[in-house]
C-alpha cells in the first residue's frame, strides 16, 4: 500500500476495500466486531452486520433494548473491527454512534424477510434471559398470530438502526514477514462526512 494511492476520505476508501471484500466472495464480508462501553461491565463486543455506509457512517440494527442498545445509549462509544482474514485485510474504525430516524429504520425494516421481521417482536427483549427454546417458540407463534392477515409486519418501536460516525479509520494488510501495511485517517477538525482527515502510516 502507498500513502499516494489512498483516497482523502476513509468511506472513499473503505468503498474500495468493501467491494474488494465482496467481489473476492468472503463469507459475509459486512460482519463487524462491534465494541461498546458498558459502566458496569468495561467493553463488551459482538458480532454486528454492516447494512450500509456513506461519508456520514456506518449502519447497523439491532434492539435498542438489547445489552448493546442499552451500552450505546449511555455511552455512544464504539468500535467496529471488520475483519477479512482471507485476503488479509482488517478495517478498524472509531467514534461514537446516533440512532437513525424512524424512516430510516423503517425502510431498511421493510427490507427484511417476513420471518425476520417476526422474529423482531418474538424477541422484543433481546439479551435478557429465556427459560428454554419452547418459550422463545411460543413467543415466535404469538407473534406470527398477531400478524397474520397483516400485509406489511411494522417495525416494533424498540428495533432500528445506528450511524457509527468515524473520528478514526485504520486499514490494515498483511505483508510478510509480519511487516504489514497501516494507514490510519484520524479526523483533524469538522465533521466525519466533510472534515479535514490526517492520514498516518503505523509500524506493524
Ligand atoms: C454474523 C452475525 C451477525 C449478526 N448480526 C446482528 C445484527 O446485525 N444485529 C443484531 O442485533 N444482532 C446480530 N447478531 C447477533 C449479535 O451478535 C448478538 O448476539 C445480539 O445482537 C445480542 O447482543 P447484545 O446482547 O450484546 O446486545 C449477529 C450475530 C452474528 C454471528
Ligand atoms: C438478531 C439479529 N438481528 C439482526 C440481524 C441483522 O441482519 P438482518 O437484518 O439481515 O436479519 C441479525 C443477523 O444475524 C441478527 O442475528
Amino acid at each position: 500500500m502507498r500513502r499516494t494511492g489512498l483516497c482523502v476520505h476513509p468511506l472513499d476508501q473503505f468503498h474500495i476495500w468493501f467491494t474488494w471484500a465482496h467481489n473476492a466472495g468472503l463469507a459475509e464480508p459486512n460482519a463487524m466486531v462491534l465494541a461498546t462501553v458498558e459502566a458496569d461491565a468495561g467493553v463488551r463486543a459482538r458480532t454486528v452486520l454492516l447494512k450500509g455506509y456513506d461519508r456520514f457512517g456506518l449502519r447497523f440494527f439491532t434492539n435498542y433494548g438489547s445489552r448493546k442498545g442499552r451500552a450505546l445509549d449511555a455511552d455512544p462509544a464504539a468500535s467496529a473491527v471488520l475483519p477479512w482474514h482471507p485476503i488479509r485485510r482488517q478495517v478498524i474504525i472509531g467514534g461514537s454512534v446516533e440512532r437513525l430516524s424512524a424512516e430510516e429504520s423503517d425502510a431498511y425494516f421493510r427490507t427484511r424477510p417476513r420471518g425476520s421481521q417476526i422474529g423482531a417482536w418474538a424477541s422484543e427483549h433481546q439479551s435478557s434471559v429465556v427459560a428454554d427454546r419452547a418459550a422463545l417458540d411460543e413467543g415466535y407463534a404469538r407473534a406470527e398470530r398477531r400478524w397474520a392477515g397483516v400485509e406489511e409486519v411494522p417495525r416494533p418501536p424498540y428495533w432500528g438502526g445506528y450511524r457509527l460516525r468515524p473520528t478514526e479509520v485504520e486499514f490494515w494488510q498483511g505483508r510478510r514477514d509480519r511487516m504489514h501495511d497501516r494507514f490510519r485517517y484520524v479526523l483533524e477538525s469538522g465533521s466525519p462526512a466533510d472534515g479535514t482527515w490526517r492520514i498516518d502510516r503505523l509500524e506493524p
